[in-house]
């Protein structure tokens, strides 16, 4: 791999092979994930153990084994196998930091990146896309859901700490879906009350996670599409969230929601967002431009906007804008923002 002069890399016919191959680690980690390997080796067994616990071909799980163990997910001594340490965390679901649920939710999506051809021709969603999906397929919408919740985990503890949480509000969480965020600032501060929005497939995950948070009393599941204005008709808030979801609309939409938000917030209120990071040139960082497409083959109408521009249209609507930096850096130089706008 060369990095040339306008810093882009000219990349080696192996790194191309590397790329094209690499579906084959994905398919590995997703069905180990999907078929409980991982919550059979958190001791170390022999693969004549693994074989006959699920069926398997020894001579096959063996091998199993033995690319897991080449992948990192798994150590072998002697004839025993067993998972590292961060599989361990990540890949259990006693685990402190796991996110099966969100291996899943990639794993349910190989058919659909099949069809790279039909989802870039077609206007309307097409058959595995998540407007079709989620609504008929229950095994799907669940592993979507949860892949979400874990996903947020890590940012609740940024959100709930922050000063505007304090004192009686009334805060709207706009495509909350399990509504994680909310019920953990609601825990947080017994005076705040307020809904979570979001289509009918979030419901029952958002029912489950207000009762795992004791704030049933305080907030509700609402049943609202965040881009009809008729949603936000008679409706006025002290905090408005739209975290991870502006990505799931074209850019024109996205200005219209920013616009209706803008309009139910009381004067002085905050609209938060998180958002993973996109400069203006919409493919740096690398991961920004990866995710954009991800959202485009997930959704219809999705892509990732540029974090400046989602400013511009905050600052042109009356708010006084601040982007912060906000949880980890991820791979490919990815980065998670949190933009905070206060309506003047
Ligand atoms: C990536 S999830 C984010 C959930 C949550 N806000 C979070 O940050 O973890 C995006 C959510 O947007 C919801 N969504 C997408 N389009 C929507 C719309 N038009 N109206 C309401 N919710 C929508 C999806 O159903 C999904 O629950």
């Amino acid at each position: 791999m060369v990095v040339n002069s306008h810093n882009s890399i000219d990349l080696t016919a192996s790194d191309i092979i590397s790329m094209s191959d690499s579906f084959q680690e994905s398919a590995i980690l997703q069905f180990a994930n999907t078929s409980g390997l991982f919550e059979l080796l958190k001791e170390p067994v022999t693969a004549e153990t693994i074989s006959e616990s699920k069926g398997w071909l020894l001579r096959k799980t063996t091998l199993l084994l033995n690319v897991l163990t080449s992948l990192s997910l798994v150590v072998k001594s002697d004839d025993k196998y067993c998972n590292t340490p961060s599989t361990n965390r990540v890949l259990t679901k006693d685990g402190p930091g796991y996110v099966g649920a969100l291996i899943e939710h990639q794993r349910l999506q190989w058919q659909l990146w099949s069809k790279i051809g039909e989802v870039i021709s077609s206007e309307e969603p097409i058959e595995g896309q998540q407007e079709l999906k989620l609504k008929k397929d229950p095994h799907a919408n669940d592993a979507f859901n949860q892949a979400m919740l874990q996903l947020s985990k890590e940012n609740i503890a940024s959100i709930v700490a922050l000063p505007e949480m304090e004192g009686e509000k009334y805060i709207l969480d706009l495509a909350g879906g399990h509504g994680t965020y909310l019920s953990a600032i609601a825990k947080y501060n017994p005076h705040i009350t307020g809904q979570v929005w979001d289509f009918a497939t979030a419901r029952e995950a958002a029912q489950h996670v207000f009762a795992d948070y004791g704030v049933e009393n305080q907030i509700e599941f609402r049943e609202a599409d965040i881009s009809k204005a008729s949603s936000y008709e008679s409706v006025k808030a002290d905090i408005a969230m739209l975290n991870d979801c502006l990505h799931y609309f074209e850019q024109e939409t996205v200005v219209q929601i920013l616009s209706q938000v803008a309009g139910v917030l009381r004067k002085g209120g905050t609209l938060l967002i998180t958002t993973i990071y996109m400069d203006r040139d919409c493919v740096t960082p690398a991961a920004a431009a990866g995710f954009s497409f991800y959202m485009m083959m997930n959704t219809a109408h999705g892509q990732l906007h540029p974090t400046p521009w989602l400013v511009d249209q905050m600052e042109n609507i009356g708010f006084n804008v601040e982007v912060r930096n906000f949880g980890r850096v991820g791979t490919k130089g990815g980065k998670y923002v949190l933009i905070i706008g206060q309506r003047k």
